[in-house]
């Protein structure tokens, strides 16, 4: 089991020149959590993650990783996009692969980790298949287990699902769940989607319109496997929602 990254944002402010887009930022993600980030659109839910992995500088505060500022070399960091992110040359097996090569994991270990991956994923009978012969829904397994197979700390989604058609997305937000009781990793969800937000999150953070700031982080207690027609997740959804309304 990998161990889930604890996450703190203190006083995060990032800017574009005068464009304030992070404001005074201020929450706290325990580690092993599942937590869902919605907001709405282009209030600057990209710009947070790709503080959070050094890609932009923040402008003052800080994004600490368990309690120390962040380090790619040192925090085990993955990351998973909307668009497919497969390398067209590779196989299923060899692109699970890919993110162990970059990662030096002994032989042994990788030929088991891609093996218990790929078969969580359900490719296992695709694994000579190359990007070009699977569906989106293939794809975005493919992703998902390259991830996962890296045991990440903390691992981060930006709407993954987004292109994909209802029935698929259920069934990957229920693999979602197995791996991520499986493995322990914190796990943070960007969605635009409220309903899916109830659905996976643990905990929920609804950001304000730009400039972005906190507006509630929601304990989503509800036990599962969650029914998504059950009043009480009709009742959480419609909550969130009415604190969306609002940007
Ligand atoms: N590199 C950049 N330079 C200047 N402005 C930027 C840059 N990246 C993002 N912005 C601005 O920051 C704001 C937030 O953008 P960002 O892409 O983070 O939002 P988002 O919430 O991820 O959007 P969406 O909901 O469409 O996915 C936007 O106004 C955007 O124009």
């Amino acid at each position: 089991m990998s161990r889930g990254a604890n996450i703190k944002a203190v006083n995060l402010t990032k800017k574009f020149g005068d464009l304030l887009v992070l404001d005074n930022m201020n929450f706290e993600v325990e580690a092993g959590e599942l937590l869902c980030v919605v907001g709405p659109t282009g209030c600057g839910k990209t710009t947070f993650l790709n503080s959070l992995t050094n890609l932009y500088q923040i402008t003052s505060g800080q994004i600490l990783i368990d309690d120390e500022p962040v380090d790619l070399k040192k925090h085990n960091v993955s990351y998973i996009f909307q668009e497919n992110s497969t390398m067209p040359w590779l196989t299923v097996e060899e692109n699970i692969r890919f993110g162990l090569d970059i990662k030096k994991v002994a032989e042994k270990e990788k030929k088991e980790r891609v093996e218990e991956f790929m078969e969580i994923v359900g490719l296992t009978p695709y694994r000579k298949f190359f990007p070009r012969q699977l569906s989106a829904s293939m794809l975005q397994r493919v992703s998902i287990a390259r991830a996962f197979a890296t045991k990440p700390n903390l691992l981060l989604m930006d709407e993954p699902y987004a292109q994909l058609d209802i029935e698929l997305r259920y069934k990957l937000e229920d693999e979602l769940i197995k791996l991520w009781e499986a493995t322990g990793t914190t796990v943070m969800f960007i969605t635009h989607n409220i309903e899916e937000a109830v659905y996976l999150g643990r905990k929920i953070l609804i950001l304000t319109n730009k400039p972005t700031t906190v507006k509630t982080f929601l304990d989503n207690p509800l036990p599962r496997p969650r029914d998504i027609a059950s009043e009480e997740f009709v009742k959480l959804r419609n909550q969130v929602t009415d604190l969306i309304k609002w940007w």
